[in-house]
């Protein structure tokens, strides 16, 4: 049975705390592949920035580009509307019946699983893998596996804060996808003189 880790998220950008995720749990639970999910309307936030899911997905592709056990998975964007996990699993393990599917989670997420759509069906459907981050609780009534990673206090809104005042991206997330936001001016970056 293929272990297959899904890593879902807005990625507006994505960035090193998703890479790094990714990685370790995919080593910790020996899995066969991470696939970085982006969703189309977040169920539980607004999409900042009116970025495109064209952007969205395409610094995905760039920031996993390097690593062949990473790939991205669309379903939720062809799919468009409201990205509940719920409908995405039941279609995946449609398609996929003879794979066992891991749904990656940094610990704000954990805290918001009692408000997830159908959570006690979708916890019997995947195993969720949850992550440490800074400022938040990874204790839940819900089964949760815990793999340890280092703690990264790094979110998609400080990126897209430091591109918009032209601050260094470098080192936060991957040179191509930095490169990507100058270059299509994505969060008003690429104004005045450049401080990669
Ligand atoms: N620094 C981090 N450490 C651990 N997990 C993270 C980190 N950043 C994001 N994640 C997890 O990755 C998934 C996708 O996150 P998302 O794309 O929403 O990034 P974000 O940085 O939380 O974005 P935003 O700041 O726009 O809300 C979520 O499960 C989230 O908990
Ligand atoms: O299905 C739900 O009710 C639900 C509620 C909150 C978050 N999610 C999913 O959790 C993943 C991380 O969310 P986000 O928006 O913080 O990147 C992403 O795949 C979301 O679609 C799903």
């Amino acid at each position: 049975m293929k272990k297959i880790g899904i890593l879902g998220g807005t990625f507006n950008p994505p960035h090193v705390g998703h890479l790094i995720a990714a990685n370790e749990v995919l080593g910790a639970l020996k899995l066969d592949e991470v696939r970085f999910m982006p969703n189309s309307i977040p169920p539980h936030k607004r999409l900042a920035g009116h970025v495109p899911d064209e952007h969205r997905l395409r610094m995905t592709e760039l920031a996993i580009e390097d690593n062949e056990a990473f790939s991205t998975e669309t379903i939720e964007l062809e799919r468009a509307g409201v990205s509940y996990t719920i409908e995405t699993m039941r279609e995946l393990i449609k398609q996929e019946p003879d794979s066992s599917f891991y749904f990656i989670i940094g610990a704000d997420m954990i805290e918001y699983l009692p408000n997830w759509k159908d959570i006690d069906e979708l916890t019997k459907l995947v195993t969720f893998v949850g992550v440490k981050r800074p400022g938040y609780s990874t204790l839940t009534p819900y089964p949760v596996t815990l793999v340890e990673t280092p703690e990264i206090h790094l979110s998609s809104t400080v990126i897209r804060n430091k591109a918009a005042s032209n601050e260094t991206l470098r080192y936060l997330l991957p040179e191509p996808v930095i490169g990507y936001i100058k270059e299509n001016g994505i969060y008003g970056s690429g104004k005045g003189p450049s401080a990669r």
